[in-house]
């Protein structure tokens, strides 16, 4: 037999956040996204019947969501173009567009662009410590949808605990 737990979607986990991806090498208009986060934790019940505890997973993905709610999603390391912060500003500038915003608004992130894949994967690393360490999990996955219509998974293979 074979388990898997799922924690978010359904309206739960979720976040509106802005953004301006790079694609054929320009950047696109500003415009916002609900975000939803579900994750996923396949393994063997432990000696109390449980993957993991919900409630672990619950808060640590209140905990990596919440410095991304309601600011502007800029990569640290754009694809292209640069991004640098001055004077309490960051600037992004691609080709001959450049977007400028108070530092305070933005979440600057080490991905080289805010595609669905790359946030997805930010939110996984950022989550993995809380249910890292738990023998029976051999996989993780967090599943990150920008639209009813489309979404990137994520996931992480663990080498499981042996007796
Ligand atoms: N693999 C990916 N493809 C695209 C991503 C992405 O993150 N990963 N992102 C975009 C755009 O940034 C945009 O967020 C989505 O574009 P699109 O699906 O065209 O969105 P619309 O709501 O404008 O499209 P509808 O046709 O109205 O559904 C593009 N590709």
């Amino acid at each position: 037999m074979s388990f898997q737990i799922e924690i978010g979607g359904g309206g739960a986990h979720v976040f509106s956040a802005a953004h301006a991806g790079i694609h054929d090498r320009t950047l696109e208009p500003l415009h916002g996204h609900t975000f939803t986060v579900t994750v996923r934790l396949h393994g063997d019940p432990d000696g109390t019947g449980m993957v993991l505890d919900f409630r672990r997973v619950k808060e640590g993905l209140r905990e990596v969501i919440e410095p991304l709610k309601r600011r502007t999603l800029l990569p640290e390391t754009p694809v292209v173009g640069t991004c640098h912060v001055a004077d309490g500003r960051v600037i992004v500038e691609c080709g001959d567009d450049w977007y400028s915003f108070p530092r305070r608004v933005v979440a600057l992130l080490p991905v080289p662009n805010t595609t669905t894949e790359e946030l997805a994967g930010y939110l996984l690393d950022r989550l993995m410590p809380y249910v890292d360490g738990a023998p029976g999990i051999d996989r993780v996955e967090l599943v990150l949808a920008e639209a009813p219509d489309t979404r990137a998974v994520a996931s992480v293979v663990l080498a499981k605990a042996t007796a």
